[in-house]
């Protein structure tokens, strides 16, 4: 048996009822067989067992008390995967469908990813099974107190440095970093990133994932000599980053004709308009449904999955992992789509990759095409340190030189292992290569 088949059969039976977790080792490892096969050194020093365990698992209770008074009881997670080449890195997922499994693949994810960026962060994620939808202003702040209120003692700006991720924005950020500078007795500016820009945020952060997603799909078709100039985009999710990539595609030139969220999606041929969506979701929380009252030429449907449906040229799921499994990739392939970016984390099945890119499809990866969130996350940390700000422009033009870095390295990797044109496998061993060099001159630790 192989070395990956060893190890993956040995994290199935260590992390049982995990399958999400399964299903991201997987699709890593067997990617990264060219790559092993070429280090032999690295298995053995027994980079990939120790790869696929995390550093650390923090799991604890989180009491709050609603608005009528009655205790409620959640559960958070803190998951240290990877420090090799920095401070663990990532987002805090408030959700209910969180338990160990979503947080160890997004940790696992975070990774590859993080060392992707170029920069010095190592890999984490958090989270926590708690729903903030239809939670009134003053649950969320009790809960976010609550939630730091242990997790402050495991984190800190040179140990591990947390952000947002689905259910954790700007409001969260400031209601968890104001408990930490209370419980803590410090201001440590660089312990989270995703602040506001009054204490300590950075400039296009907001932005930036769906920024950054445009950007590496931008290299990707310039490499394949087309652009995003007239074509027609699909994008799945209405939060931070399917608005930011809506933004900046639009300004390329391309027509966003289809978003969604849980409970439905919208179509309008006209073009998406990007204000009705901010105002809907930024400002009053509400259903994407409502975007046919001010738009009635739009038309809504329930359920989300008939997004992939809608013809388009390039898809861009930015709401939740698996979004898009066989049978749809497969709807996406018959309506001739030309490119995927993977906007949010794991939003394809490993079946739906292989026939995207079985079928000529080009798939920016995930953990290449959304890095610019977690890269400006970084630029934050800098800044921080450093107690200045840059501006807008500043911070833009370096999140755009990273994600051409990526492609690059992406591009560069899959090639070099007999690959070209598969990022997927391309940014797996790129990001690979730096962590296990890493991991290898620390010794066995
Ligand atoms: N915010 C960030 O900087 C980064 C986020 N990501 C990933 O991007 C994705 C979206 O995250 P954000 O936009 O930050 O979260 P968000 O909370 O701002 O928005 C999530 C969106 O996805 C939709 N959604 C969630 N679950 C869904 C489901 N089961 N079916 C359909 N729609 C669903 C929600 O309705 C919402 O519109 C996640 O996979 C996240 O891990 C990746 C890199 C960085
Ligand atoms: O900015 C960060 O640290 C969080 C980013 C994140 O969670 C992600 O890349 O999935």
């Amino acid at each position: 048996m192989s070395v990956v088949e060893q190890v993956l059969e040995q994290v199935k039976k260590r992390n049982p009822g995990e399958a999400e977790f399964h299903q991201a080792v997987e699709e890593v490892l067997r990617s990264l067989e060219p790559a092993i096969e070429k280090h032999p050194e690295f298995v053995e020093a027994g980079i990939i067992d120790r790869l696929v365990e995390p550093e650390r698992v923090i799991m604890f209770r989180v009491p709050w008390v609603d608005d009528s008074g009655k205790p409620q009881v959640n559960r958070g997670f803190r998951v240290q995967f990877n420090s090799a080449i920095g401070p663990y890195k990532g987002g805090l997922r408030f959700h209910p469908s969180v338990y160990l499994g979503i947080i160890k693949f997004l940790g696992f994810e975070q990774i590859f990813k993080n060392s992707l960026t170029g920069l010095p962060i190592g890999g984490g994620k958090g989270g926590s099974d708690f729903d903030p939808k239809g939670k009134s202003d003053a649950e969320i702040m009790r809960f976010c107190q609550s939630f730091m209120t242990e997790l402050y003692r495991h984190i800190g700006q040179d140990l591990d440095v947390p952000a947002g991720d689905i259910g954790v924005g700007a409001r969260e950020i400031g209601y968890m970093f104001g408990q930490f500078k209370r419980v803590k007795n410090q201001y440590e500016a660089g312990v989270l990133t995703g602040k506001g820009l009054t204490y300590g945020g950075s400039l296009v952060r907001k932005e930036a994932t769906g920024y950054g997603l445009i950007y590496f799909v931008r290299e990707m078709l310039a490499a394949h000599n087309t652009s995003f100039e007239g074509k027609s985009v699909v994008i799945s999710g209405a939060g931070n980053v399917a608005i930011y990539a809506c933004e900046k595609v639009t300004q390329y030139g391309a027509k966003v004709i289809a978003m969604c969220d849980s409970s439905g999606y919208i179509v309008d041929e006209n073009g998406i308009n990007l204000d009705t969506i901010k105002q809907i979701k930024e400002v009053e929380r509400k259903r994407i449904k409502e975007y046919v009252n001010h738009h009635p030429e739009a038309k809504y449907f329930e359920g989300q999955q008939g997004i992939w449906g809608v013809k388009c040229d390039i898809a861009l799921p930015s709401a939740t992992q698996n979004d898009i499994n066989l049978e749809t990739a497969k709807k996406l392939v018959d309506n001739g789509v030309l490119a995927v970016g993977e906007g949010a984390n794991m939003p394809c099945t490993n079946e739906a990759l292989e026939y995207f890119l079985e079928n000529g499809v080009l798939v920016g990866p995930a953990k290449a095409a959304n890095a610019g969130g977690v890269a400006t996350s970084a630029l934050e940390m800098s800044q921080n340190s450093m107690r200045l700000s840059w501006t807008f422009e500043e911070v833009d033009a370096k999140l755009d030189q990273i994600m051409v870095n990526i492609f690059a390295a992406a591009q560069k990797a899959a090639k070099e292992y007999g690959m070209e044109g598969n990022y997927v496998a391309g940014a797996n061993i790129a990001g690979f290569l730096k962590v296990a060099e890493a991991m290898k001159a620390h010794g066995i630790v």
